[in-house]
């Protein structure tokens, strides 16, 4: 297999003297669709935390594509097109869908000292990034965001993930607050990104969901890694019983 576009090798992390991760390594690929799946307090949050550069690792490293990186800060890990989509969206109601999709990098006119946002830009940059999750969220894309739903919400900050030139696409559980037809949707925009080329790394509790899009998936439980294999390796019910018996 070709060079991982992100890789984590041996990781620990401790939060006083509990190891909250013990020695996990998980590779993510370009084009491929990696699933974390594991029950609450397992240590998905804090790897994919780690990959983000919210919290630093105790030991261990990060590599991409093959080369050690360290982050010092989120906007670190964002730099180099690790686009990470956290459970709580950040997505800001009264501004319109165009306007949080480009929040923050917002494409500007200028004329003599002025500076001012370039709308049209904003919008074709929106549009685009849309088309590439395959999302239809309607023409008016001046509309405030609090008219979104919540699987076009999630649609939102994926489409604001990718953007700009990102690599890597981490989601935290990006179907688990969404009704069964919504989750579908999502779950069709992540297989979409990976088509586009993305590394994407996917975190669930759903079984199910991991089957649907996954290309290989990592089982964490207490902070290790307790399974990893290809998706055409098993089925739903084999997972399900694997996992049982990790309790
Ligand atoms: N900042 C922290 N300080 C101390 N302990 C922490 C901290 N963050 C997480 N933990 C602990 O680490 C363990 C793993 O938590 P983590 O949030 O990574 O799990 P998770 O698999 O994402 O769970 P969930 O599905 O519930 O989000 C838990 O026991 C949690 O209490």
């Amino acid at each position: 297999m070709k060079q991982a576009v992100l890789e984590a090798r041996n990781i620990w992390k401790s939060y006083g003297p509990v190891p909250i991760l013990e020695d996990v390594s998980i590779e993510a690929h370009a084009g491929r669709v990696l699933v974390l799946l594991g029950d609450n307090g397992a240590g998905k949050s804090t790897l994919i935390k780690i990959l983000s550069g919210v919290t630093a690792p105790s030991a261990g490293a990060l590599l991409m594509d093959g080369q050690p990186v360290s982050f010092q800060t989120p906007r670190d890990a964002r730099q180099r097109g690790i686009a990470t989509v956290f459970q709580d969206l950040a997505v800001c109601n009264l501004l319109s869908i165009t306007r949080n999709v480009v929040l923050g990098r917002e494409p500007m006119k200028r004329f003599g000292p002025f500076r001012w946002m370039d709308m049209k830009k904003a919008e074709e940059q929106t549009r685009q990034a849309f088309a590439v999750l395959g999302v239809n969220v309607g023409s008016d894309m001046g509309r405030p965001a609090a008219a979104l739903s919540g699987g076009q919400r999630q649609s939102l900050a994926i489409a604001r993930a990718m953007l700009f030139g990102s690599t890597c696409l981490i989601l935290d559980e990006p179907t688990s607050a969404l009704a069964v037809r919504q989750a579908h949707g999502v779950l069709d925009q992540i297989k979409a990104a990976a088509a586009a080329g993305q590394a994407v790394i996917f975190i669930t509790h759903n079984f199910h969901h991991a089957l649907l899009v996954g290309d290989e998936v990592v089982v964490l439980g207490n902070g290790k890694v307790m399974a990893h294999f290809n998706t055409g390796e098993t089925s739903l019910e084999e997972l399900t019983r694997l996992v049982s018996m990790l309790h």
